[in-house]
């Protein structure tokens, strides 16, 4: 499972630098690659391949100077991993750029459709066609926001985006919002994946809010005015509070780090566990684990230690990378597990390395007992819709019984979350589940 990107937008003093610093406060969200595009008279890009800090090293920021920026860290989901984003594209005679967190479940048969119309793609990535239809109705009604409603209409699938074009910005979250978006102000505007990218700049000062499903905000230098042009559907995907958010952000007033808690207290009260300590797996399974143990009285501690310079193993293409990055980011703490009967709490199973792997770390270092809790329901269906789950073949829990997964990670037990359990700890109703219930939410897929 790769995971989604990150998107940043602002109109305010030191644009470029601000994007940077967000791109960082982001870079949980996509390692693949980072850019920022800004506005001087015309559109400039800079992007690259790697994290944030090896793209924009040395002075290369000081050559961007802009009231207007917006930025992108990715994780590929679609087209070739080597390109970046924000990506630049043209059509009807005008240029944009692109940053888009999400992936477009009618992208081929619609790109078909432009290219029949005349239209020259130039890149592999799905978002590409989210500028090419925004510039399509832009011309057709001469108005941003009907533009933004036409796209709407048009294109399905998961999109956060920002849009940079003739000394403007346009950022637009899509009808369902799976993604999660906010829009901060104060001394400027900021819009943000996660509130945490835009905390760095407003704190006290200024007011933070997410944005709607289906809102638009159109930006220039001077003006911004913000409108709801679709019907709000409200299925937020429920991974990003089981695993890719960071836990300080807040998406559609949901705390992440309260709501996994809450996770491995319900985990704790379904499937309690006769251990001795509670440890995590660390980093996102940390806050369900200390959940787990305050529901169930058994002590935490920190039985993992991670290397902190090792990035998430989760979204690293190709699975030999995989299996050497778990070895090399987590090692067990032999004093706090030897000849202990351990709980083993974290947030998923995806394929099953690092659960497998770390189960044989501990018993090589003397655990008696494994007993690992997944603080979310097994993951059986693949997601169209911005999160790169594995073909179905490659996930573990995809076909067998949970009896099965037991068997192929060596645990002692092992027992998941119910989609219940999730429900009432992350506190709402209507979420995106679908790769947990292959329960696919309509929008997506009407075309
Ligand atoms: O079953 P697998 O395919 O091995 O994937 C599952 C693991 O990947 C994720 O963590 P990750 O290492 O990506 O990042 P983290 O450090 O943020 O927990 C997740 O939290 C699980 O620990
Ligand atoms: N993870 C994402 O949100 C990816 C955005 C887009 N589909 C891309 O591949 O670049
Ligand atoms: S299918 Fe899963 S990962 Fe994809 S949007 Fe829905 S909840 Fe999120
Ligand atoms: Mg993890």
């Amino acid at each position: 499972m790769r995971e989604k990107c990150g998107i940043f937008a602002t109109v305010s003093e030191d644009a470029p630098k601000k994007a940077y610093y967000a791109l960082i406060a982001l870079q949980h969200r996509g390692q693949e690659s980072a850019g920022i595009s800004v506005w001087r008279h015309k559109i400039r890009t800079l992007s690259g391949l790697g994290f944030v800090q090896d793209v924009f090293r040395g002075p290369v920021l000081a050559k961007l100077k802009s009231n207007l920026a917006i930025a992108h860290v990715r994780y590929s989901t679609s087209g070739s991993p080597t390109e970046t984003q924000p990506l630049e594209t043209e059509c009807c005679g005008k240029r944009i750029a692109v940053a888009h967190n999400g992936t477009l479940t009618n992208f081929l048969p619609l790109k078909r459709e432009y290219e029949k119309r005349g239209v020259k793609f130039h890149h592999s990535i799905d978002s590409e066609l989210l500028g090419v239809s925004f510039l399509w109705h832009l011309r057709e009604s001469n108005d941003e926001f009907e533009a933004m409603k036409a796209v709407f209409d048009e294109v399905k699938g998961a999109y956060s985006v920002a849009f940079l074009f003739d000394g403007k910005i346009l950022v637009a979250r899509d009808p369902v919002g799976f993604r999660p978006l906010s829009y901060g102000e104060g001394d400027g505007h900021y819009f943000a994946s996660e509130d945490s990218a835009i905390r760095l700049f407003l704190e006290e000062r200024g007011r933070i809010r997410d944005v709607k499903p289906g809102e638009v905000f159109l930006l220039d230098g001077e003006s911004v005015e913000s409108r709801v042009m679709a019907e709000e559907r409200h299925h937020g995907c429920v991974f990003e509070y089981i695993y890719f958010a960071r836990p300080d952000s807040t998406i559609d007033g949901v705390n992440v780090y309260s709501a996994r808690v809450r996770m491995g207290r319900e985990l704790a009260k379904e499937s309690p566990a006769s251990g001795e300590v509670v440890i995590d797996v660390p980093d996102s399974g940390r806050a369900a684990a200390l959940g787990f143990s305050m529901e169930s009285g058994i002590p935490y501690a920190e039985g993992l230690i991670k290397n902190r310079y090792i990035g998430r193993t989760f979204i690293t293409p190709g699975q030999f990378n995989r299996e050497l990055k778990v070895r090399l980011k987590l090692s067990p703490v032999r004093e706090i597990v030897g000849g202990k009967r351990v709980v083993l709490v974290d947030d998923s199973i995806v394929r099953g390395t690092t659960m497998r792997r770390i189960v044989s770390m501990l018993r090589e270092v003397g655990a008696r007992e494994v007993h690992v809790r997944i603080a979310s329901p097994p993951i059986r269906h693949p997601c169209y819709m911005g999160i790169d789950i594995p073909t179905r073949h490659e996930l573990i829990a995809a076909f067998g019984s949970v009896e099965n997964v037991r068997k192929a990670i060596g645990a002692d037990s092992l027992a998941y979350l119910s989609v219940e359990g999730l429900k009432r700890a992350v506190g709402r109703e209507e979420l995106c589940m679908a790769c947990l219930t292959g329960d696919y939410p309509e929008w997506a897929f009407r075309f």
